[in-house]
């Protein structure tokens, strides 16, 4: 790291800003000279649909990659960041969707080994003396003694805010940082960070695709498509529609699916099924659940109740302690002929890694149902032809933005992963449909996209299972809808008869 200018920098909030920042991977630019100020003790959201180049601008601020050409200004000084070390030290920092702590320690004992200079025998007399007085000095607080594991999913983002104040960062990024908060949990935490701001102790760059939360917390918005800035303004200034054309420019949205046709026979039947958790010490336990042909059931519940060993378990990956599974009424074990035959397909969470081979091209993860199959019978070798003609034309048909179909998958960003992977499971006859948080970390009309797939998907008779975190998700799509709280189903409603307080309620297990 470089700084031009010798003084310290002054303390509070720091002002950090992108001049004509560019980042070439080989010859795609994913970031074409962009330039954002963030004042300080703003709070600054920065929009842009999947693949826009949020994540490639805020890696270059973090040092993570080196841009092609620009410059970045710390404090409205050159700063040349040879890495993420030397980011935080000039007190930049970053919180994530997806927690960063060690569950199994207390929050005194995560903050004091985040510190670089944690001293390999710690003298807990004296560091606790030093945490109350930080803890004290806070907005607000989570208890140093409590394990991290048992924090609530909010009160962890809140320690993820916390533990960047207690390293000193005084500039921070946040990418999608309620995605697993509940929106009363997202309120709470976005408003500590407002206040945070307000008070001139941090400058907050922002990722999300919420524009509610770009409207309560943000003052001030950058949009980015296509790897340039095509926005920019005060948020006072602009509507929810406004930032949408920005971001979507003259590409046209989809409209919602609408429902139709009718429920058949039962598709998927569960009866009496149980499996461990993954603590190993629970258990889940579903006594029965049918879902029928061309009807969409949503699990609703908050996440860690057992959804994720239920997808574990209908997707081969867990072993069932009793119970039966049955497709169509057939014995139903999850091999890959099985899936095949009766035409189950899935979208796991974390597609990249539950649903892909990240080193192998995006042509050929989109190949992995049919690669060995020449309509319905087997093929002995691959036509890397055909391939090739299926996979162009299903990239242009889900919108999947790659730089190059050959390159590897891993190198798309988050939300193309998924449209990739949906591309491939919702691609001919699905007779049962099993998706976990299919929406998760996509852009609006990606999102409007999806579910009318899903719908689609639905109305030509697919039986869809779908667990989601996402309540507004679970009642937009299902006919019925069941909770699972703590391994077990706890509660079960038409989508007619289904009211919000009421799942929220049992949700959080008050049955
Ligand atoms: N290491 C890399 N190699 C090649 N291409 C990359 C690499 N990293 C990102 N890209 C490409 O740059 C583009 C921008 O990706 P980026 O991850 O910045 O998007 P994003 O706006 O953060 O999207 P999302 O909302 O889906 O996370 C994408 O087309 C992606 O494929």
């Amino acid at each position: 790291m470089s700084i031009i200018g010798e003084e310290p920098l002054p303390p509070g909030a720091l002002e950090v800003e992108t001049l004509g920042m560019t980042m070439r991977f080989g010859a795609f630019t994913a970031l074409d000279d962009v330039s954002i100020r963030v004042a300080p003790g703003s709070f600054h959201a920065l929009l842009g649909e999947n693949g826009a180049g949020k994540s490639t601008l805020v890696k270059c601020i973090m040092g993570f990659y080196h841009a092609t050409s620009g410059e970045l200004l710390v404090g409205g000084r050159e700063a040349r960041i040879a890495d993420p070390r030397h980011a935080h030290a000039m007190g930049l920092g970053m919180v994530y969707q997806h927690f960063t702590l060690v569950p199994s320690l207390t929050v005194a004992e995560n903050l004091v080994i985040s510190r670089k200079d944690a001293p390999a025998v710690i003298d807990w007399g004296k560091e606790r003396a030093g945490l109350d007085a930080f803890m004290q000095s806070m907005p607000f607080r989570v208890p140093l003694d409590q394990t991290v594991a048992r924090l609530a999913a909010g009160e962890k983002q809140k320690l993820e805010i916390l533990k960047q104040l207690y390293l000193g960062r005084r500039f921070l990024i946040l990418d999608e940082p309620t995605s697993v908060l509940t929106p009363d949990e997202a309120d709470e935490v976005l408003g500590h960070v407002r206040a945070l701001c307000e008070a001139g102790e941090i400058s907050v760059l922002m990722i999300t695709h919420k524009f509610r939360e770009v409207t309560a917390f943000a003052d001030e918005v950058s949009v980015l498509r296509r790897g340039k800035l095509v926005g920019q303004g005060k948020v006072a200034d602009l509507t929810h529609a406004q930032m949408a054309a920005m971001m979507i420019g003259a590409e046209k949205d989809t409209t919602p699916a609408p429902r139709s046709g009718t429920t058949g026979a039962p598709v998927l039947e569960i009866d009496g099924i149980r499996a461990l958790d993954r603590s190993g010490l629970k258990e889940i336990d579903i006594r029965s659940l049918t879902v029928r042909a061309g009807e969409i059931v949503g699990i609703a519940g908050i996440s860690g109740n057992g959804q994720m060993e239920l997808m574990e378990v209908l997707t081969g990956q867990r072993p069932l302690m009793a119970g039966a599974i049955k497709v169509e009424g057939a014995p139903y074990s999850a091999t890959r002929a099985e899936a095949q035959r009766l035409a189950v397909r899935y979208l796991p969470e974390e597609p990249l890694r539950n649903a892909c081979a990240g080193r192998m091209s995006v042509i050929e993860n989109i190949a992995f149902r049919s690669f060995d199959r020449k309509g319905d019978s087997p093929r002995f070798w691959t036509s890397g032809k055909e391939m090739r003609a299926r996979g162009t034309e299903l990239i242009a048909a889900f919108k999947v933005k790659v730089a190059a179909p050959d390159g590897p998958i891993a190198a798309l960003s988050g939300g193309n992963v998924q449209r990739a992977v949906l591309a491939r499971e919702l691609t001919g006859a699905v007779r049962l449909l099993v998706i976990s948080n299919p929406c998760f970390g996509l852009d609006f009309s990606a999102v409007a996209e999806i579910r009318a797939r899903i719908m689609a998907a639905r109305n030509a008779g697919t039986a869809v299972l779908l667990m989601s975190e996402d309540l507004d998700e679970v009642m937009e799509l299902s006919d019925r809808i069941v909770v699972m709280s703590e391994g077990r189903i706890s509660y079960e409603v038409t989508a007619a008869q289904a009211s919000l307080a009421e799942i929220g309620h049992h949700m959080g297990g008050h049955a």
